[in-house]
């Protein structure tokens, strides 16, 4: 068909996302949009995108650097700074124009771009395990980023994925879709193409939204709106989007206001003192500026990002891929890990072991053939060991459901017509009133199930009913008068692995939890034939009946969940949280994402279904449990390296600025030129680049640590202040013992500041003895070292002049090298006391 130039529709996303597209003809929508049932071409699709109509959300594009770069000069500490800059310039002061100009381009320089590499890293690892879409090009299958997708596409969908984009149903088989993202409604709603039965969304049984999933059937639709022009589009950029805000975030939020309290306090205490003294009023405020930003940790963000990127990249080649930047810490700090089990702690190669009578498992296979949508695992096993008999062909279906555990098909065949169940065999029982092989004893069948279930096998019951022509099959309540026709057992070896990796989380300080669908027999027995350490055992059945207080109560101490909803699944999540944990869920299944995305830590394995990976933080590559210990460890370490930026940034920003507005008030002079605090400043920030490099102390990694604002607030009380004694000390010492001159005075103390500042990173980088830590990386050596060497220089060197220094005398020198030595030798005794108070545990 040829595709007539028609303007993209999507080019005005809003009025299009106004209006109820499912109320015109699906007809209607294929000539408009150039399209037909066999899709677009792809050159027309190429065109689209090109175009604009690409089903991309807005914010997802990188930001331009321009924009970054403004974003950051819009900031209120640099713009406070360039105000400096220009009040230095108009007093005639031009070195300090200089100076305050140069730290401000370099330092967002740094930022800039050290912030976009790392960005533009982690996006690369996400856009690895994006999702993609089946759509028809040319009239053939193809896979394509769901960016690709424009109006007019043709796409695929299957049971387990997610609806890329708003559209018509064109075709439907057993179609249910999970709209609770949209409308709020937790139970499936089916969808078929025709006519809508109204304007209303939750009318809308022909079209599908974007974001919402699949969760049984398949479907084939017309791709209406894209991207913003999408329901889901228009109101937020997806679930991430949406998320609340994680522990870390939260406590590096804090942090902020902290410090920005302490800096408006410290501030005016300072300009207030100078004023009242009759000070000169420019001079003050510019020192005052000076304070203000040099107590503010501004590369924070900058290290945060870096190192937290960097860590996603070891983990990445750890094969854990991170979508969500903050899961690491999520990761570091979990302390309850809860578990589907196939797949995870079994091959998830199931086999069927038993087929038992011929005609049981001939029907099984009836259903299992004839059923539309991908066939699930189980599925897939009945059809390996038997193929779809001849003849017979499907009327209706009743598609699985998670909460009713059972699938039926009406089919027929050899003159007859048969309503064939398949599920779990408590619920398939509970819909017989007869057997075939007799007289149907519902007890001794329950009781067989038990039996072989705590043997291992997982089974399912077969049943079926004979249906009168005139009898509709519509919904679950045909599932009645069923004849029971026997038990498939099927097979799905543990994985030996597993038990030693629960061992090595266990030795994590995390305990792991089974979380599982399927019967307590069969999961009793994984735990038995895997030797695991589980207490206790829930049942979805005894779930039900408790309220969530209740469940809270009684999560601690059980460790197996069997035949639980995906609901349940999420509910005993919460009920984790609440008791205070930090828990991770790891799962692969549609009726895990619930549980996955309400997780601290939601993890899901690339083979999994698109639902589950969707709301997932973390994809494991390889599903196995070793790999997420070694990615709780990377997690535990980037944390680590982030807080000893957090800790040091803050009690020596802390001690520093302490000591100079001391000394601005004791001391008849400017103890530093603005100018130079703010070099010194810099400089101290340049030479922690290094730490997201940095190795971190065997304990660590050994427990859950969660982020612990009292640890960061006693660390830097008792730290900041100790380099302030000694810069007491120096003054003391300068003034009284040597009498020196102001600019000997300044270059003195900017020597010892930035000298005791970067030294003492080499020892506050472990909470133990210095010389039993692990060397500190080159990288770190590099940073911290060269930033010394160039503060020497500047202070010491051919410009010391232009910059308000001058040379120092031997004897201050001498004096300088052993008040150095003394503080290093203090710092390193009491950071004992500083970092154990809050060092080990969990912060609840
Ligand atoms: N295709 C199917 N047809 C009929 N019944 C099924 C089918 N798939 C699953 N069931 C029944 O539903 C139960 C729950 O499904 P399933 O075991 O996949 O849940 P789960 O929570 O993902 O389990 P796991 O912890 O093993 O991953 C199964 O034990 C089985 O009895
Ligand atoms: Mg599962």
């Amino acid at each position: 068909m040829p595709h007539p130039p028609s303007p993209v529709p999507s080019r005005r996303p809003r009025a299009e996302a106004a209006a109820a597209f499912w109320t015109r003809p699906t007809d209607d929508w294929l000539t408009r949009l150039g399209s037909s049932p066999q899709g677009l071409s792809a050159g027309e699709a190429a065109r689209r995108v090109a175009a604009g109509a690409g089903n991309r959300l807005a914010g997802q594009a990188p930001a331009a650097l321009l924009r970054q770069v403004g974003r950051r000069l819009a900031e209120p500490l640099v713009a406070i700074l360039l105000v400096a800059a220009l009040v230095s310039g108009l007093t005639g002061d031009w070195p300090g124009f200089g100076i305050i100009l140069g730290i401000v381009g370099v330092s967002v320089a740094m930022d800039v771009v050290q912030e976009r590499r790392a960005e533009q890293a982690a996006a690369a690892l996400r856009d690895s395990v994006a999702v993609q879409a089946a759509v028809l090009r040319d009239g053939t299958r193809q896979s394509v980023p769901v960016e690709a997708l424009v109006p007019g596409d043709v796409v695929l969908l299957a049971a387990g994925g997610l609806v890329p984009a708003d559209g018509l149903v064109l075709a439907a088989e057993g179609a249910q879709l999970n709209e609770a993202l949209l409308t709020g409604e937790p139970y499936p709603v089916a969808k078929q193409p025709g006519p809508a039965r109204g304007a209303d969304l939750a009318e809308a049984s022909n079209a599908v939204f974007a974001g919402t999933a699949m969760v049984a059937g398949s479907a084939r639709m017309l791709v209406v709106a894209t991207g913003r022009a999408t329901r889901l589009g228009g109101i937020a950029a997806g679930l991430a989007a949406r998320r609340p805000p994680t522990a870390f975030e939260r406590g590096l939020r804090g942090l902020g206001l902290l410090i920005l309290r302490l800096t408006v306090f410290l501030v005016l205490f300072v300009l207030l003192a100078h004023l009242a003294f009759h000070r000169p009023a420019i001079e003050s405020f510019l020192f005052a500026v000076a304070l203000a930003v040099g107590l503010t940790p501004e590369l924070l963000p900058m290290v945060t990002t870096v190192t937290l990127s960097r860590g996603a990249l070891r983990m990445a080649a750890r094969r854990v891929v991170v979508k969500r930047l903050a899961a690491i810490h999520d990761l570091g700090a979990m302390d309850v890990l809860c578990t589907d089990k196939t797949g995870t702690l079994t091959e998830a190669r199931i086999t069927l072991a038993e087929g038992g009578p011929p005609e049981a498992l001939r029907m099984a296979a009836l259903n299992a053939g004839l059923a539309g949508g991908v066939p699930t695992p189980l599925d897939a096993a009945i059809l390996a060991a038997r193929p779809v008999p001849e003849g017979w062909r499907a009327l209706a279906e009743l598609p699985f459901g998670f909460e009713r555990r059972r699938s039926a098909v009406l089919v027929a065949g050899e003159g007859r017509r048969l309503l064939v169940v398949k599920g779990a065999p408590e619920a398939v029982l509970a819909a017989c009133t007869a057997a075939a092989a007799g007289p149907f004893d519902h007890a001794a069948l329950l009781a067989e199930a038990e039996a072989r279930g705590a043997a291992g096998l997982r089974l399912l019951g077969i049943a079926l009913r004979e249906v009168p022509e005139d009898e509709a099959v519509t919904g679950p309540e045909a599932e009645r008068d069923l004849t029971f026709l026997g038990f498939l057992a099927f097979l799905d070896p543990p994985k030996p692995s597993a038990g030693a990796a629960v061992a090595r989380l266990a030795q994590l300080g995390i305990r792991t939890k089974i979380v599982s669908g399927d019967a307590a027999p069969v999961v009793r027995h994984l735990v038995q034939s895997l030797g695991l350490p589980a207490e206790g055992l829930l049942t979805g059945e005894e779930i039900a009946r408790l309220d969530d207080q209740a469940l809270a109560g009684q999560v601690e101490r059980v460790d197996l969940y069997a035949r639980v909803s995906p609901d349940q699944k999420r509910r005993i999540l919460l009920a984790l949280k609440a008791r205070g944990h930090t828990v991770g869920f790891i799962g692969d299944g549609i009726n895990d994402a619930p549980a996955i995305h309400a997780a601290d830590a939601g993890i899901s394995v690339q083979e999994a279904t698109e639902v589950a990976r969707a709301a997932a933080d973390l994809i494991l590559l390889a599903p196995d449990l070793g790999v997420l210990a070694a990615g709780v460890k990377e997690g535990r370490r980037t944390y680590a390296n982030v807080m000893k930026y957090v800790r040091m940034g803050t009690s020596s920003n802390f001690g520093n600025m302490l000591s100079m507005a001391v000394a601005s008030i004791a001391i008849p002079f400017l103890p530093l030129l603005p100018a130079q605090i703010l070099l010194n400043n810099l400089l101290y920030d340049l030479s922690e680049t290094g730490i997201p490099f940095d190795a971190v102390d065997p304990a660590d990694l050994a427990a859950p640590h969660g982020w612990d604002m009292r640890a960061v607030l006693r660390f830097t009380l008792v730290m900041g202040p100790l380099s302030s004694l000694f810069d007491l000390a120096t003054f003391a010492l300068l003034l009284r013992g040597f009498g020196v001159t102001p600019e000997v005075f300044r270059t003195a103390w900017f020597v010892e500041s930035i000298t005791t500042q970067i030294l003492v990173i080499f020892l506050i980088r472990t909470a133990g003895p210095v010389w039993r830590a692990a060397p500190p990386h080159p990288v770190l050596v590099a940073t911290s070292l060269g930033a010394l060497a160039i503060a020497l220089f500047l202070a010491l060197g051919p410009f010391a002049t232009a910059l308000g220094f001058a040379p120092l005398p031997l004897a201050v020198q001498a004096m300088l090298l052993g008040l150095v030595a003394a503080y290093l030798a203090v710092a390193e005794g009491l950071k004992r006391v500083a970092v154990r108070a809050g060092g080990g545990g969990l912060a609840l």
